[in-house]
């Protein structure tokens, strides 16, 4: 490996912040704290966690990268989210002590110059070898202990962050993990049902298994401790699935909620039913793509498409997510500033974006 990957973080430099000296010592329980901030007084409950040891710590792994499509600018979306304070907002409003915060990586050492279609996958070997660094840093949080959140970048990095929490969930408790994938989006066409050749259409085929290849530099590098069960992934909000993926849905017979369902039953009976199939005896891996949202709440994302989720049915699901206490980490992928048409589409995005990783580590009005 290239002993200059630039944009690499030296995690022993963490923590930086510290929760509000003394407000987690100084609080009631152990499962809630009073905290006032610049709105006044606001108490942020943040629920007992069930399966971090450290469960006011937050990894942080800021993921510059686009590879998994084509367009450019989906790499800025962590500096876009960290330039409009959400790092500040984690640590003076959430009180979270964060790791691995100092950094936006960019994987450069990472992208081989020459990088042809594989099995009609673009990018391939970039986007292995990134999501393998990818899996090695989040694992190196989650292994102690710590909360991850990830921001992104493009979908495809989900093969990296979801590899990283299942290998540590297993080493450190034995146990198998769920995910839950909120998109508009299934992504989990095989190279073979892709009509894009996009990885970012991928990642959950790999993270299954029903997509398998030996080439280490073409994702042969997952194994079983790195995957999770179909039986164990939720999708909700979907509305954009091609052909071959709900034929794959249907033949695994995964549990999906799209916005028919959510238009259906409600939000509330909807989180209810995935929360349900998952069961509280189970780490929870949240991935949260912004295209999930409505346009009008998240216009500067690559593959935007309508009659998607409020802000508030976002927010709602983070906030359900969190008080589990299962939850051992949360991606936020596709904040991608430079396709807006104008400086305000770009801000909204940026905004939700940020609303909702709140609310996922945990913020509440009551
Ligand atoms: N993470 C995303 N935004 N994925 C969009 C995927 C779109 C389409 N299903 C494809 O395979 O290319
Ligand atoms: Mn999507
Ligand atoms: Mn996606």
């Amino acid at each position: 490996m290239s002993p200059s990957r630039i944009g690499d973080y030296n995690d022993s430099d963490g923590p930086r912040s510290n929760r509000t000296s003394g407000a987690l010592r100084d609080s009631p329980s152990p499962t809630s704290s009073n905290r006032s901030n610049h709105f006044g007084k606001m108490n942020t409950s943040l629920v007992q966690s069930k399966f971090l040891s450290h469960p006011e710590d937050l990894g942080i792994v800021a993921v510059g990268f686009s590879g998994g499509q084509g367009k450019a600018g989906v790499d800025g979306g962590p500096a876009a989210l960290i330039e409009s304070g959400l790092l500040d907002q984690i640590r003076d409003e959430l009180g979270y002590n964060m790791y691995g915060h100092d950094a936006v990586h960019t994987y450069k050492d990472f992208v081989p110059a020459h990088d042809p279609p594989f099995r009609n996958m673009k990018n391939p070997r970039a986007v292995s070898a990134v999501t393998r660094r990818i899996a090695e840093q989040v694992h190196s949080h989650a292994k102690e202990g710590r909360l991850v959140l990830t921001l992104g970048g493009d979908h495809s990095i989900a093969i990296g962050t979801i590899a990283g929490t299942a290998k540590a969930v297993r080493e450190r408790l034995g146990r198998e993990m769920a995910v839950i994938w909120v998109d508009a989006h299934a992504d989990i066409n095989t190279p073979e049902t892709s009509g894009s050749g996009n990885i970012h259409g991928m990642p959950v085929s790999f993270l299954t298994g029903l997509a398998r290849e030996d080439n280490e530099d073409y994702f042969g590098w997952l194994e079983d401790e790195h995957r999770i069960s179909v039986r164990k992934l939720v999708y909700i909000g979907l509305r954009d699935v091609d052909a071959g993926e709900k034929r794959i849905l249907r033949e695994n017979g995964i549990k999906a909620f799209s916005m028919y369902d959510i238009d259906k039953h409600g939000i509330g009976r909807v989180m209810e039913m995935a929360l349900a199939h998952i069961g509280s005896d189970t780490p929870i891996h949240l991935s949260f793509d912004v295209d999930a949202l409505d346009p009008m709440w998240a216009p500067s994302t690559g593959t935007p498409v309508r009659g998607g989720l409020t802000l508030r049915e976002g927010d709602y699901i983070c906030e359900c997510v969190h008080e589990t206490g299962s939850l051992v980490a949360v991606d936020l992928v596709e904040v991608n500033p430079s396709l807006a048409t104008n400086e305000l589409q770009a801000q909204e995005t940026v905004r939700a974006g940020c609303s909702i990783v709140r609310c996922a580590l945990g913020e509440s009005l009551l």
